[in-house]
């Protein structure tokens, strides 16, 4: 009981700041080892954003021991979507704490509950919603390339990630597009190629970004 009074008075202070944030957003969405995360990585170092990948705060959720860390790591070595929550609370904590008002957050939302709760919370609206398109035939290589031992990179729970994509976020990026959000990339070429289209779309016309 003590705890959830604890979290709601976390929360309400949470959106309370957030709001006089009033920070700028953009949504990075794609399939599994579609290069979200790599791509941020360059405009991070360019054009000033904090990079917040929800799967990475979900990862440091498991390690810090809390209380949700047994369901988070069941819920990823499944490839299922962590109750949005749970993963919205993240998300706010790490835009406060970061002192910055410019967001890529990456891997999110990937789902409608986590599209409409996001929007319900924190009444943010994304500036534009970056899609890094790329063949299930060239995210399965990379996936499996990626090193990084994560219990997820298997092909089990590698097929069950991109069902998940196909019925559960597609709809997401979908909703966007009707709303004239989405900027589409082609992900599937080398990481250079498809940072001159990620970008062109940041930099300002006629200005030149390194
Ligand atoms: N354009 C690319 N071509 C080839 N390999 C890539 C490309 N972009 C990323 N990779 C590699 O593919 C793997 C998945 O990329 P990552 O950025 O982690 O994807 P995501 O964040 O979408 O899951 C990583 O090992 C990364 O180095
Ligand atoms: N919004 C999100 C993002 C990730 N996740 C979980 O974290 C896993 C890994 O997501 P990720 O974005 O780090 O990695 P990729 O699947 O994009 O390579 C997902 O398969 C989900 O289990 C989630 O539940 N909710």
């Amino acid at each position: 009981m003590g705890t959830v009074v604890v979290d709601a008075a976390a929360k309400k202070e949470a959106n309370g700041s957030l709001a006089d944030l009033n920070p700028t957003v953009v949504f990075v969405l794609g399939g599994p080892g579609s290069g979200k995360g790599t791509q941020c990585a360059n405009v991070v170092q360019h054009f000033g954003y904090t990079h917040l990948s929800a799967g990475d705060l979900l990862r440091a959720e498991i390690k810090s021991g809390s209380e949700n860390g047994t369901m988070i790591s069941n819920m990823i070595k499944e490839g299922k979507i962590v109750p949005s929550e749970v993963t919205i609370k993240l998300l706010q904590q790490a835009m406060l704490e970061s002192g910055n008002d410019k967001f890529l957050i990456d891997g999110f939302p990937r789902n409608e509950e986590n599209r409409a709760a996001f929007e319900a919370v924190t009444k943010i609206e994304p500036s534009f919603v970056l899609f890094f398109d790329c063949s299930e035939e060239e995210m399965e290589r990379r996936l499996l390339g990626r090193n990084q031992g994560r219990e997820d990179d298997n092909i089990e729970t590698i097929r069950k990630r991109f069902n998940v994509f196909l019925e559960s976020s597609l709809p997401v990026i979908e909703y966007y597009n009707s709303k004239g959000k989405v900027r589409k990339i082609d992900a599937g070429r080398p990481v250079e190629e498809v940072y001159e289209s990620v970008k062109a779309i940041f930099a300002p016309k006629n200005e030149k970004a390194d």
